[in-house]
């Protein structure tokens, strides 16, 4: 088997590289390349492990023939085109907590940096003026820290700041007052923030809701005096309006890790009163990278080796561990998904997805996922788990998975309906042996078979010499019949007829069964 291969094109720990050569992947790292650079060389790859550094755009994506999987050895994925990566079946992953403690230390520091004028009394020591009347710092025991964000890095600034005696507000919309109790801060509006923090410290992803929160009108809204801290994403701010703050007075000092545009190598910013940056050092200690190296290139290891997923953004999680137990039901669930997708005729608008005894017990979104994957591909060759829900979603198909925690017949069974024009069409399969997917029924209508290869679903008269005919024809063409299974309702009623064949069967051929005596349907299947 060839191994899966893997780019790392940002600077990473060594430790990324060595866990990916011993889960059995080939790595190449290229720091430093080019949009174009990229674009030629990204074809090779199965696997793209990135930081901040490497832009994911869907011209890169569109070339990315192969890929699976992009890891992102970090927390913020605006780098990355999701949309575009899940139109074309590749799993994003990143690493929500690796780093997550080093951020908001950086956040702490910045504040503690602020309060005593640090980087500039330093510059000024140096230079051999011996500043000591030109600084007077403030406390921040006592003082009012309001937080923009309170999920994992803020909730850790709120924690140390606790430590510093701060009081903690926080503006988030999705805080719950529970957690907001559990992690000892106050929860309020923006505006109320805004008016009462002496220290504001933003810890948002950049999304439509948060880019410039803190706008012009925003920023006027703040305290005098006030001190503002971005360790977050630049496009947070308003830069420039920040810049007319500091001159002013208004703003007694801000501090930024990250900007709008990165590389910064001009700002407004930049020489303004009291104003300390870092170029995007929130996460760069040597424990962060230790971190974030290992787990994404476990992560990625874990989906290209064994299946696993975690931490996926554009996917369901499904655990190494968990892999190999739901392995056999979604090669089922996918095999029936293709089955009812090459059957059924018609705009379909709907599909279900039943799952009776143990399979109710699964995780069911990597087994819809997998029906979806099998559905979808009547509609398109390049559908995996990961494009299926969206293109489902586009085409307007309601999915709904249902559990019956009773066992029928089976004591494991998938059902798959699709709502047609002339009915609910349904069949179901289950696992048989060492977890082997067969199929149980179809279209009501009792038939036990594996789903493999090339096949040919009939629906005929019952009555004697019907396989015999088909047979016959079958032969007449040198198209060698592999297994052969039968099924009906009731006798004289109509059967059903599923055998697989050794080749594909031409059209003309499936037109001269279609055209047997008996015969009401004749449709070619491939799995
Ligand atoms: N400077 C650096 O090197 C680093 C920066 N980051 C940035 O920090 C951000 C936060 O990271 P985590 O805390 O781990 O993410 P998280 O997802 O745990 O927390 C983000 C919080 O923002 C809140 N939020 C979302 N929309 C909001 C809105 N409109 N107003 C107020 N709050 C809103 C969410 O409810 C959530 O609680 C990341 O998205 C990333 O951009 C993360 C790591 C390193
Ligand atoms: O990889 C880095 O240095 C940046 C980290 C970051 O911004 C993130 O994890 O969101």
């Amino acid at each position: 088997m060839t191994k899966p291969k893997v780019l790392i094109s940002d600077k990473m720990d060594p430790n990324a590289a060595r866990i990916f050569t011993e889960r059995g992947c080939e790595v190449d790292v290229k720091t430093g390349m080019t949009p174009e650079e990229l674009k030629a060389c990204i074809g090779e790859y199965d696997g793209l492990a990135i930081r901040s550094s490497t832009t994911v755009t869907p011209e890169i994506i569109a070339a990315a023939t192969k890929l699976k999987v992009i890891g992102r050895a970090g927390i913020g994925v605006d780098n990355v085109d999701i949309p575009a990566a899940s139109a074309h079946g590749v799993v994003v992953m990143n690493t929500p907590f690796g780093n997550s403690i080093t951020t908001a230390e950086h956040a702490i520091a910045m504040i503690m940096a602020l309060a005593r004028q640090i980087p500039e009394a330093n510059a000024r020591t140096q230079a051999g003026e011996w500043p000591k009347s030109a600084f007077m710092g403030v406390e921040v025991t006592g003082k009012t820290l309001g937080l923009i964000g309170a999920g994992n890095i803020g909730s850790i600034v709120a924690a140390r700041a606790q430590g510093l005696r701060m009081k903690v507000i926080a503006y988030d919309p999705f805080l719950t007052p529970d957690h907001a109790v559990e992690i000892g801060v106050e929860k309020v509006d923006l505006e109320t923030l805004l008016a009462r923090a002496d220290f504001i410290t933003l810890h948002t992803p950049l999304t439509d809701e948060t880019r410039n929160i803190l706008s012009a009108e925003n920023l006027a809204k703040t305290k005098k005096g006030v001190r503002i801290v971005n360790c977050a994403r630049g496009g947070l701010i308003d830069e420039a309006a920040l810049a007319q703050l500091l001159a002013s007075g208004h703003v007694a000092g801000a501090a930024l890790d990250v900007f709008a545009t990165e590389p910064a190598k001009e700002s407004p910013l930049f020489g303004q009163p009291n104003f300390i940056c870092t170029p995007h050092l929130g996460a760069s200690t040597t424990e962060a990278q230790v971190n974030v190296a290992l787990q994404v290139a476990e992560q990625m290891s874990d989906y290209l080796v064994d299946g696993g997923v975690s931490n996926a953004l554009n996917m369901p999680s499904l655990s190494a561990e968990e892999a190999p137990k739901l392995r056999p039901y979604m090669a089922l669930a996918e095999k029936l998904g293709s089955l009812v997708g090459q059957l059924a005729h018609g705009n379909l608008t709907k599909i279900s997805i039943e799952r009776e005894g143990a399979a109710a017990g699964l995780n069911g979104k990597p087994i819809t996922g997998a029906v979806l994957a099998g559905f979808m591909r009547r509609y398109s060759e390049s559908v995996n788990m990961v494009n299926a829900p969206y293109l489902a979603k586009e085409r307007g198909l309601e999915v709904s998975d249902v559990r019956h925690e009773r066992e029928g017949i089976y004591q494991t069974l998938l059902r798959v309906t699709v709502a047609t024009e002339q009915g609910d069409r349904s069949v179901a399969g289950t696992l048989f042996g060492t977890d082997s997917p067969r199929l149980v029924e179809i279209f009501g209508v009792g038939i036990e078979a594996a789903l493999e290869g090339h096949m040919l679903y009939i629906v005929n008269e019952d009555a004697p010499g019907f396989i015999g005919r088909i047979g016959t024809l079958l032969g007449e063409h040198d198209i060698n019949i592999g297994t052969f299974h039968l099924g009906r309702r009731e006798a004289g009623g109509e059967a059903t007829l599923l055998l697989s064949v050794d080749a594909p069967i031409p059209a003309e051929v499936i037109k001269q069964a279609c055209a047997l005596e008996g015969v009401k349907l004749a449709i070619p299947l491939a799995f």
